[in-house]
């Protein structure tokens, strides 16, 4: 059973009299360790599907398993503990609280989880390692550049030693080099600490970093084929990120 499974995964907005569909019987696997970046034309319904993954908000119909969990059964108070333990976010702005340091962002989501002080310092301690900010801990996000502040973000969403890491554009406001830092370290997370990532990116660079590349096009996922060991890059390919789907090639791109 793979880590993250969507099964006819349905989700409709109301927008006046419109009623929009971005997401339309999904199906979709994430294996464990998996690094996966999630392209697509805006509006594709790409953090529809972040929000489903993560139990913010609920399909229309289909069902989401988490590590075996399914998610879309929880009711919404089981809901709330299931994401603070399994599932970290971090988002395109880092929408990191101004008025408290490093430290107590990263801390925060600790606070909903059932930990001793120590423990819950160690594992603070231990995120801002891993994100090379043990220095900064007392720092507030206005002291801290946009790059610190975006790892604090990231340090925030793995504090939990959460199942499953989701990011919306985590680098779509970082200049070229910063973006570039913040890649080399959620691919390290990924490697060294085996946090299974899927990523939404507009940036091709970003999204060529994971272990695999999906498109989200018309409501059906196209996945990169090519061999990631050797660099070289195939096309896309409809139907592989899906589970079960037909098998045809189409160039995208
Ligand atoms: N809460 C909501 N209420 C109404 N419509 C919504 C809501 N959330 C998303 N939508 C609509 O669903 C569609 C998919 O939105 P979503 O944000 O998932 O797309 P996206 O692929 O992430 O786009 P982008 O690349 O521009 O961020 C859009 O048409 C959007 O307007």
């Amino acid at each position: 059973m793979a880590l993250v499974e969507l099964r006819g995964v349905s989700k409709s907005f109301r927008k006046g009299d419109e009623t929009i569909t971005p997401l339309d019987d999904i199906d979709l696997d994430i294996d464990a360790g998996d690094f996966v970046s999630l392209m697509g034309p805006s509006g594709t319904g790409k953090s529809t599907l972040l929000n489903l993954v993560s139990g913010i908000d609920r399909p229309d119909s289909g069902t989401i398993t988490v590590d075996g969990t399914e998610v879309t059964k929880l009711s919404r108070s089981k809901l709330a503990d299931w994401r603070a333990a399994n599932l970290g976010y971090i988002f395109q702005t880092h929408n990191l609280i101004p008025v408290l340091t490093a430290y107590e962002n990263v801390e925060l989501p600790t606070l909903l989880l059932n930990l001793s002080s120590t423990q819950r310092r160690q594992r603070v301690e231990l995120a801002l390692e891993a994100v090379g900010l043990s220095d900064r801990a007392d720092h507030y996000p206005r002291q801290l550049s946009g790059g610190q502040e975006q790892r604090v973000g990231i340090a925030r969403a793995i504090v939990a030693h959460p199942k499953v890491v989701v990011a919306d554009e985590p680098t779509g406001s970082l200049d070229t080099e910063t973006s570039e830092q913040v890649q080399v370290l959620l691919q390290r997370l990924n490697k060294e600490l085996d946090i299974t990532l899927l990523m939404v990116t507009h940036d091709r660079d970003a999204a060529s970093i994971a272990s695999r590349q999906l498109m989200l096009d018309r409501g059906k996922f196209l996945e990169r084929g090519g061999d990631k060991e050797s660099g070289s890059l195939g096309e896309w390919e409809v139907g592989v990120g899906n589970a079960g789907d037909s098998v045809a090639i189409k160039k995208f791109g």
